[in-house]
């Protein structure tokens, strides 16, 4: 029996949309593993019933397979589905992490995001490797086609969570189809910048990174209040301010000073509107972790 931490994760940081995730401190999902001759899962935790435990329709399943590593697998979710804070991921890169190590399978943690994106193919219809990657590698993560670049960073974040649902899935349907040439230049400013930011640890240049013309202003319309939320945040302190992955989070860079006042904001803004919502004060943390 093993068990493995796998910590919530934040995907897109507004211009890195499908590529960058950062890993959080907090929250997190712990699962359970012991061998067995068929999988079988438990799901206890937030938002445990909104989530299946047949093992052809939950994340860990996908992964027993693809590492033909049969379990029996009891998940403590600590991040709610449908939350933008890769709640599928945390459970999908926990069970890759935890069955790499008990069946002795000698992955790198490189080698085992694409095995855990298959989890996340079995939810959102695509294997996108930008929350997994984190979660099993820790820092900030940039996951493309020809691999994952890691860095370790360790900034300070608010990521806010309103009592609405986004799934992955519609939330993939509003992105648009393409984008102007000048949006292009400007994404591609912000991205570096953001990047040079995780290198040097340094919250002013991350939150400007953030910044992100295309695909959140779409995204925007499903969370009732995302602007007016975005606007205290920055007016607390923030050093930027976007959509956590799919939504419906808004996460916030900052300092550590600034950290509690912004997330009063934040919830005061949602409460306003009748809109219940948790704020986790996190920072940048480790990857998947074996006990
Ligand atoms: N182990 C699991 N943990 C959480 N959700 C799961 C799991 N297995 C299957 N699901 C399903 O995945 C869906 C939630 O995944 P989704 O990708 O929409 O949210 P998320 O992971 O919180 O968000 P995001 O990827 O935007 O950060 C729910 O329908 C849920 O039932
Ligand atoms: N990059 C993905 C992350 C969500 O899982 C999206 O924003 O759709």
């Amino acid at each position: 029996m093993l068990t493995v931490r796998a910590p919530a994760t934040s995907a897109n940081l507004g211009s890195g949309f499908d590529v960058f995730g950062v890993a959080l401190e907090r929250p997190a999902d712990v699962v359970r593993l012991s061998k067995a001759d068929r999988t079988t899962i438990d799901v206890t935790g937030a938002g445990s019933q909104f989530i299946p435990e047949d093992p052809e329709k939950n994340t860990v399943g996908a992964v027993a397979e693809a590492l033909e590593a049969p379990a029996h697998i009891e998940i403590d979710k600590g991040v709610r589905p449908a939350s933008g804070l890769g709640s599928s991921a945390a459970s999908a890169a926990a069970a890759a992490v935890g069955l790499n190590e008990l069946y002795d399978r000698g992955y790198s943690r490189e080698e085992l995001v694409p095995i855990a994106a298959k989890g996340e193919a079995v939810v959102s219809g695509d294997a996108h490797d930008d929350n997994v990657a984190p979660s099993i590698m820790g820092g900030f993560t940039i996951a493309t086609e020809s691999g994952v670049r890691q860095v370790d960073a360790s900034i300070p974040l608010v990521a806010c969570l309103p009592d609405i649902v986004v799934s992955t899935r519609d939330a993939r349907r509003v992105v648009p189809e393409s984008a102007r040439v000048d949006q292009l230049v400007e994404t591609v400013g912000n991205a570096a910048t953001l990047t040079t930011g995780m290198h040097r640890d340094d919250p002013e240049l991350v939150g400007e990174g953030m910044h992100d013309t295309v695909v959140t202003p779409a995204r925007a319309k499903l969370i009732d209040g995302y602007e007016s939320v975005r606007e205290a945040a920055l007016d607390a302190g923030a050093t930027g301010v976007t959509i956590s992955g799919a939504g419906p989070t808004v996460i916030a860079a900052c300092e550590d000073a600034d950290q509690r006042a912004i997330a009063s904001a934040m919830l005061d803004t949602f409460g306003d509107r009748g809109i219940d919502a948790r704020a986790y004060q996190t920072r940048i943390g480790r990857g998947a972790q074996i006990f």
